[in-house]
């Protein structure tokens, strides 16, 4: 049933999960993703990772890069200061259509705002549209050809402050071998790898965390 992937994740988590109850989201995403099909979620491992930064930073303004189905949106809006924002960024139409009902179904649609769109094209457009400066922390999860040409085009755009935390999924699988040499090389980033597995599954993955130092 339910046409696509995420419709079908869509669909699980308004049967399994309490309404308004973003953890009960979190956990209906994982065990149907973990038991019945793959899907491309940061998990519960990683995800453990990303909590723990998002909790050290206590971030005012997030940006994420890939919605996806929301589930790392999820991970980042439940711990969120109140009055804190996240900006998420989404390219495929009918992925922020599931992302905003499931973030809706958590109850979390409040403290989120997804924008359907490149991010290379909405990304000079955040400041303006959100009368905001720079972001506290950065999420990076979408095409893992993206992730360098985004950071770049953050750095132009002066979305970056000294302190500004870019945490990056899958720099190990897929990979994302572009963007780890330049995080590692720059004097403009101090960047350090965790290494965790792959989403419900046993292969070895990464995420990278790289403070942005101006
Ligand atoms: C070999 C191999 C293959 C797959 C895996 C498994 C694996 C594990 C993972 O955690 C992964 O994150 C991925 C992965 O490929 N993620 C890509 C995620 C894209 C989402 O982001 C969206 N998007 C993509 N570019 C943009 C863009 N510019 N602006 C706005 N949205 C964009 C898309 O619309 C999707 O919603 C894959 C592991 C190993
Ligand atoms: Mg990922």
């Amino acid at each position: 049933s339910g046409q696509s992937r995420p419709m079908r994740i869509l669909q699980f988590v308004q049967s399994a999960a309490a309404p308004g109850d973003a953890n009960s989201a979190i956990c209906a995403v994982d065990s149907y993703c973990a038991n019945v099909e793959w899907a491309m979620n940061v998990g519960d491992k990683k995800g453990q990772i990303l909590d723990a930064v998002v909790l050290a930073v206590r971030p005012r303004w997030v940006l994420e890069l890939g919605t996806y189905c929301g589930y790392s949106t999820m991970r980042i809006a439940r711990l969120l200061p109140p009055g804190a924002r996240l900006v998420t960024l989404e390219m495929n139409q009918h992925y922020a259509q599931v992302a905003k009902q499931i973030l809706g179904h958590a109850g979390l649609d409040t403290q989120v705002d997804l924008l359907v769109g490149a991010s290379s094209a909405l990304i000079p457009q955040l400041k303006k549209k959100f009368e905001m400066e720079t972001f506290d922390l950065i999420f990076i999860d979408h095409w893992k050809a993206s992730y360098l040409p985004d950071a770049r085009l953050l750095e132009e755009c002066g979305l970056l402050a000294p302190g500004t935390v870019l945490l990056a999924d899958n720099v190990t699988c897929p990979g994302a071998p572009d963007y780890l040499q330049y995080v590692r090389n720059s004097p403009r980033y101090r960047s350090e790898y965790f290494p965790c597995q792959l989403e419900y599954l046993q292969v070895e993955d990464g995420m990278e965390k790289s403070v942005f130092l101006g």
